[in-house]
């Protein structure tokens, strides 16, 4: 707050500024300390970083426990994904706008073994983000993208575009199958915007739609609504074609602690509880990710290296310096392409035409079967043969080199 009340001229042209954008969230143009050097691939890291709890639904036999065990997963991942940075700084910030191609790659090593993180940016116009981790000993697979879309309505208003799906190998030997479970993300907002001070509130309702037939609703809602806490969370789990016979139940918020209850919430009586997840508590596994001198050259945090430190120090007029020499280099990228008639090669993933999980399940979890394409540059897929050809590449001195000039323009 001391910080923002610092700022408050630049604050105050900034909130006019937003009162009248067109929606592009990477177009504002923010006051330094609300600047991130932290680019937007980081954040898919934010679905693991429990990974006990990421991998817990496969060592159980039961599929409406196992359901509930996803959803239990899902609800642990919203403290990282949606509060950590207002925790960690005292506000939201503006995230770097990756670049086409750039990666964010890692792994998590711990009790549930090895874990590891490919993120990268699939998409510039418009913005798109995808993603896959997966864990070597459950074989647990998740795989998403998302895009964001912005409107402003006394704050700014978020959209989530895309959806992820979850993949659970089940069973052992010929009863061996794939679980799959389909996500779809919680619309946001801004609060605290004219205090200086924003963060974000989930609102309205998310779900996950899992091929054994279950189906997990959540509500979001904040301070003054229903419960009066800001954070709430209410979700229940049931069979997909039968809303009304709940399972299991949640309630609580999603940055603190929330309670599971077998079956439908009751007014009067206790139910019998099943876990109680303090989000606060619970220790995280921390990414490991390669030193700076030993990534791709398009890994997020050696491309935005020097932009990134101007803005620790900052030093604005390097910020913009440094930025423009990314944005310029891409953009004379893509008019090369243009004019040869390439497209630019995805590292990591194919834009695909149609999807088994979305034709099974997109219905009954709302989510349109050509994944939103027009809104995310494409139905984004993993491809485990590219993976495994990127993981395989050695770069020599000359192509590093030839990559920083062409793509970051360095
Ligand atoms: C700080 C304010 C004033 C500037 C606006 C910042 C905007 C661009 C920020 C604030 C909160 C951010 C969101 C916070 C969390 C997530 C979840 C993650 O899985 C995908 C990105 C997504 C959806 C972020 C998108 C960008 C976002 C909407």
């Amino acid at each position: 707050m001391a910080e923002a009340q610092a700022n408050s001229g630049s604050w105050s042209a900034f909130l006019k500024s937003i009162a009248s954008f067109n929606g592009d969230l990477s177009s504002l143009t923010a006051p330094p300390f609300i600047l991130s050097s932290q680019s937007l691939t980081e954040f898919s890291s934010y679905w693991a970083t429990h990974p006990p709890i990421f991998t817990a639904a496969a060592a159980e036999s039961d599929p409406a426990k196992r359901a509930m065990l996803v959803l239990k997963w899902f609800l642990s991942t919203l403290k990282h994904q949606y509060a950590s940075r207002s925790e960690q700084f005292g506000n939201e910030k503006k995230p770097l706008n990756p670049f086409l191609g750039e990666l964010f790659l890692g792994s998590w090593n711990d009790e549930a073994g090895k874990t590891t993180l490919v993120s990268e940016q699939v998409s510039h116009h418009p913005p798109a983000t995808a993603y896959c981790i997966r864990n070597d000993k459950t074989g647990i697979r998740l795989e998403g993208y998302n895009a964001q879309k912005a409107t402003f309505k006394s704050t700014i208003i978020v959209k989530q575009i895309g959806h992820a799906v979850l993949t659970i190998p089940v069973g052992s030997g010929d009863s061996r199958a794939l679980e799959r479970y389909l996500i779809s993300l919680p619309s946001l907002h801004i609060e605290g915007l004219i205090f200086g001070a924003p963060f974000v509130e989930l609102d309205g309702s998310s779900s996950i739609t899992s091929s054994s037939g279950y189906t997990a609703k959540i509500d979001y809602s904040g301070k003054g609504w229903l419960s009066g806490k800001k954070n709430t969370v209410v979700a229940s789990v049931f069979p997909t074609d039968n809303e009304k016979e709940v399972l299991y139940n949640v309630t609580g918020q999603w940055t603190k602690e929330f309670e599971i209850y077998e079956g439908p919430a009751k007014k009067n009586s206790k139910s019998t509880l099943v876990s109680v997840y303090d989000a606060a508590g619970t220790q995280q596994t921390d990414l490991a990710i390669a030193p700076l001198d030993k990534q791709h050259p398009l890994e997020s945090r050696r491309a935005w290296g020097k932009v990134a430190e101007a803005i620790q120090k900052g030093d604005m007029d390097s910020v913009s310096l440094e930025k423009t020499k990314i944005e310029q280099a891409q953009r004379s990228l893509r008019s090369k392409e243009n004019s040869e008639g390439q497209a630019w090669e995805r590292r990591y993933f194919n834009a695909v035409t149609e999807d088994e999980t979305l034709a099974l399940l997109g219905k009954a979890a709302g989510v349109p079967l050509d994944g939103d394409k027009d809104k995310t540059g494409g139905l984004w897929r993993f491809d485990v043969e590219k993976a495994a050809k990127a993981e395989a590449e050695q770069l020599s001195d000359e192509q590093i080199a030839r990559i920083e000039k062409e793509l970051l323009g360095q």
